[in-house]
């Protein structure tokens, strides 16, 4: 499969402090990929970097097979959209405005603009003045500029950090479709549920270094360890695990009609964070 982003030995520091410090990673075509850590450890300084907004310190960055900052050249502008906290819109004009300026942008046909609009569930305000819209209406619009001309890849820092849970799934099926019809994402969070959902690979970050990588079922196998809670019927919560003996121990239970529930112990993507890093990713 296609290596869409390549990344070597990144490390970027501002003044003395280091925010990136020996990261690597591959993505292949087709993937979602999250990069999981807490406030300040370096996602968003990570997609600059990728986008070509900012200089790396050291290290090899590679997008679409060239270096990172060609991004900032007009020919690659329609292979990627992003979406940050910083909107760029225009906020005396339309909803729909701002993006038909964006679609004549990329020359593509105004049927585009109904479709963005449609997909972040904007249609029936699209007439409302940017300047009068909220965080998470404003968030919307900038995705849907960020997917407005279908791009291979979309860069995405935390997408849905100020939605309502319904416009959260309504943009994850969204987000679902694009990546079905071909897109690869990158998009950071510290929002596990999200990773959970929508993520094929995570990566996570933690003080500028990644701490784990992998599928969110390899990182449950890795870190998981395989054990059943079994309540039974006069309350008691009992660990077992895969030996002779907890078998033996389990088959008796049940012959007795003991059992009242057993439930898997697989960590979640949480869970596993705080066993990485020591603490909680909030
Ligand atoms: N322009 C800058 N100048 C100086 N330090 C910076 C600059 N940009 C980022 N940093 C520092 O680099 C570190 C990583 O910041 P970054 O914004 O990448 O974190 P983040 O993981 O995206 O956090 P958040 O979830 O809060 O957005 C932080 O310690 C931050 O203070």
């Amino acid at each position: 499969m296609e290596t869409i982003i390549e990344v070597k030995h990144l490390e970027k520091s501002f003044q003395k402090e280091k925010a990136i410090r020996d990261v690597s990673f591959e993505i292949k075509k087709g993937e979602i990929f999250g990069f999981l850590g807490p406030s300040g450890s370096g996602k968003t300084t990570t997609i600059k970097i990728l986008t070509g907004q900012l200089t790396a310190s050291g290290g090899d960055v590679r997008v679409f097979n060239s270096d990172a900052r060609a991004l900032q050249q007009p020919a690659a502008r329609s292979r990627f959209g992003i979406l940050t906290d910083n909107s760029g819109l225009y906020t005396r004009i339309s909803i729909e405005e701002n993006l038909l300026l964006y679609s004549k942008l990329y020359n593509l046909p105004d049927s585009s603009v109904e479709e963005a609009l449609k997909f972040v569930n904007l249609y029936e305000e699209r007439k409302k003045r940017v300047n009068t819209l909220s965080k998470g209406m404003i968030q919307r619009v900038t995705l849907a500029r960020a997917i407005l001309h279908k791009p291979e890849l979309l860069f995405l820092d935390e997408p849905t950090s100020a939605l309502d849970p319904v416009n959260t799934n309504h943009i994850y099926a969204g987000l679902r479709k694009l990546n079905e019809m071909g897109t690869t994402i990158f998009l950071t969070t510290h929002d596990m549920t999200e990773a959970e959902v929508l993520c094929n690979r995570v990566a996570f970050l933690d003080k500028g270094t990644i701490r784990a990588i992998g599928s969110p079922t390899d990182l449950k196998r890795q870190f998981g360890d395989d054990s059943l809670t079994v309540e039974l019927l006069d309350g008691k919560k009992e660990i077992i695990g895969k030996g002779a003996e907890d078998a033996k121990q389990m088959f008796e239970w049940m012959q007795n009609n003991q059992v009242e529930r057993i439930s898997t112990n697989e960590p979640s993507l949480g869970d596993i964070f705080v066993q990485v890093t020591g603490r909680e990713l909030l």
